[in-house]
């Protein structure tokens, strides 16, 4: 697992926020791989429009075709539960063996790490790369003193353009019928439509 970092997400659905962040890290680090790994069951996201696995992992699966560093792994897919990032480090470590592995966050993502499952666990099996997002980045020292467990952590700051596109806010423009064109790649927009996905009621992610 050398020079390949993880890239957890519940892509409900993927958007170009995802994948601008993705190659922007790829190219930083210079990886050979970045592992797009879609959640099955995200265990702290709970709203009305989250659609199957199974729809988000082809979605992703579409979006990173044609790119030779990008790959997606189905484990958190086709495992039963919820999808906790320990029990996915080590089922990835009892098939590479590996010491270390790298896995990507936004900055929003790093302050909710405090409420992860074996965060102590988690921190000794990954490095953390993390982005910027929404400008929670000028306010690393504080979330680290207000969570001090963060500190086990060992986290690579990069910096990539500030896109400020989210899943959210894909599902809210397809509820309005809004365009999500330049949003989010052209083969999933068709893959969206054909399913008819997030036509219903539109609600906030917790
Ligand atoms: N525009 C973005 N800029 C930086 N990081 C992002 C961006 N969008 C998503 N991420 C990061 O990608 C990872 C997966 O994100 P996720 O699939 O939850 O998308 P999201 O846009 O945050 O979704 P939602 O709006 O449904 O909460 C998280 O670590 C998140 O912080
Ligand atoms: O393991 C946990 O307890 C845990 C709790 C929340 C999020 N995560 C992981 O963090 C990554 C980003 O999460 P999200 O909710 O922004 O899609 C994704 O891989 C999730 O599985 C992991």
């Amino acid at each position: 697992m050398d020079n390949i970092a993880i890239f957890g997400g519940t892509f409900n659905p993927i958007h170009l926020g995802h994948l601008i962040l993705a190659q922007e890290v790829q190219q930083s680090l210079n990886l050979r791989k970045i592992i797009f790994m879609p959640s099955g069951n995200p265990p702290h996201k709970d709203f009305n429009d989250m659609v199957t696995s199974e729809h988000r992992f082809n979605m992703v699966k579409l979006a990173i075709d044609g790119n030779k560093y990008f790959e997606i792994s189905d484990i958190e897919v086709n495992r039963f539960g919820k999808s906790y990032t320990y029990d996915t480090l080590i089922q990835l470590k009892n098939i590479y063996d590996f010491k270390n592995i790298k896995f990507i966050v936004g900055f929003d993502a790093l302050k909710d790490m405090v409420t992860w499952k074996n965060i102590k666990e988690v921190f000794k099996l990954a490095d953390f790369v993390v982005v910027n997002r929404g400008g929670l980045e000028n306010h690393f020292e504080e979330i680290i003193q207000e969570n001090s467990i963060l500190s086990l952590g060992n986290f690579e700051m990069i910096k990539i353009p500030s896109i400020e596109i989210s899943s959210t806010m894909i599902r809210r423009r397809i509820a309005e019928k809004k365009s999500i064109k330049y949003l989010v790649p052209d083969n999933v927009i068709d893959y969206i439509y054909d399913h008819g996905l997030y036509r219903g009621e539109f609600s906030e992610g917790i």
